[in-house]
């Protein structure tokens, strides 16, 4: 089976950027591991702290956090990184060509009840002569993105890749520490019987949204005509591992229940680096009124209404949006 680096030298990724990925999965091991060793890594359970964004940190949310950025700044390829539980950037080597935004762990709520949780990472290029504590490097849009991935802690630790050449999933195997790639090319199938949403916000939800999920609830016999399934690992990583292996639509929509928070995921590090992987392996990526890779983001921390998947659920969601 081939391992990582070779497969990245074939795309033609540079020696920085491979070194880049290779750094950033350094500390992905690590997280396996600790996550893997549950109760008995000290790491259950919530800190008494909030993050930027004012939800309350896990313990495994702020270990998670410090071996990525420790590990990354350490390494040197890194001009500056973003993170989820960053409440600004933080400037690295300013010499090094890359920045990485990071959700260091993502699916808090899952950590304590042993369920799915993962990394997702989005590497962009710092611009030419860029001051590395500037955060308004990382204000680029989706397309600018150089690689994006995530790293799924689930009964296996499984990565999926794209450098624009297509996404690729590899498998960490335990015994060696190397991520193997166990599936050359993922394609999202365009067609699906299978959507994810939290419906718990329903009568929160637009319009659009209302009528869209509605009209899959009434299956065979309202205007779609088929039956639909529905699942929520309730962790975007996990859905959307699942939407890459065998399709589907995740949707986390806008909605009125906070006003002040319509939207809950985060642009720079869940929704671009996943419309990324999305679309590299035929699927599309939409906020519903515009491709999410095309949103000039004007905050680090910006959020997003993100609908993705299977590029006919897509298309037919959008169609309600209109
Ligand atoms: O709790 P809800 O409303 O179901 O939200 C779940 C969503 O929130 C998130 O967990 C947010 O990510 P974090 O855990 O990194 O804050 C997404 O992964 C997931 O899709
Ligand atoms: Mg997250
Ligand atoms: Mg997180």
């Amino acid at each position: 089976m081939r391992r990582l680096p070779p497969v990245l030298l074939k795309d033609g990724c540079s020696h920085d950027l491979i070194s880049l990925i290779r750094t950033i999965l350094a500390a992905c091991k690590e997280i396996s591991f600790r996550v893997g060793q549950g109760a008995l890594s000290g790491v259950l359970g919530s800190t008494l702290d909030e993050n930027i964004q004012g939800e309350t940190q896990k313990k495994l949310d702020v270990l998670s956090n410090q071996l990525l950025k420790d590990i990354l700044l350490e390494s040197g390829y890194v001009k500056a990184i973003a993170s989820e539980e960053e409440p600004g950037t933080v400037a690295g080597n300013p010499d090094a060509e890359y920045i990485v935004a990071f959700d260091p762990l993502d699916g808090s709520s899952n950590i304590d009840i042993n369920s799915l949780v993962g990394t997702i990472f989005s590497i962009m290029r710092a611009p030419k002569d860029s001051d590395p504590a500037d955060p308004n490097i990382f204000l680029q849009k989706g397309d600018q993105q150089v690689a994006a991935g995530y790293v799924l802690y689930g009964p296996s630790t499984m990565l999926a890749l794209t450098t624009g050449q297509g996404t690729r999933i590899f498998t960490l195997d335990k015994t060696q520490g190397t991520f193997l790639l166990t599936q050359d090319f993922a394609k999202v199938p365009e067609q699906t019987k299978e959507f994810a949403i939290n419906t718990s916000n329903q009568r929160h939800w637009q319009p659009a949204m209302q009528n869209y999920i509605s009209d899959l609830l009434a299956g065979e016999t309202g205007p779609r005509g088929r039956n639909f399934n529905m699942r929520w690992i309730a962790a975007m990583v996990g859905d959307v591992h699942r939407v890459l292996s065998r399709g589907g639509l995740f949707t986390y929509p806008q909605d009125t229940k906070n006003p002040e928070k319509p939207y809950k995921l985060r642009l720079l590090y869940e929704a671009n680096p996943m419309a990324m992987l999305i679309e590299q392996a035929g699927g599309l990526a939409s906020t519903g009124y515009e491709r999410i890779m095309d949103i000039e983001p004007e905050q680090i921390h910006q959020r997003v209404a993100v609908i993705l998947g299977s590029k006919e659920e897509v298309e037919a969601c959008l169609s309600y949006h209109k």
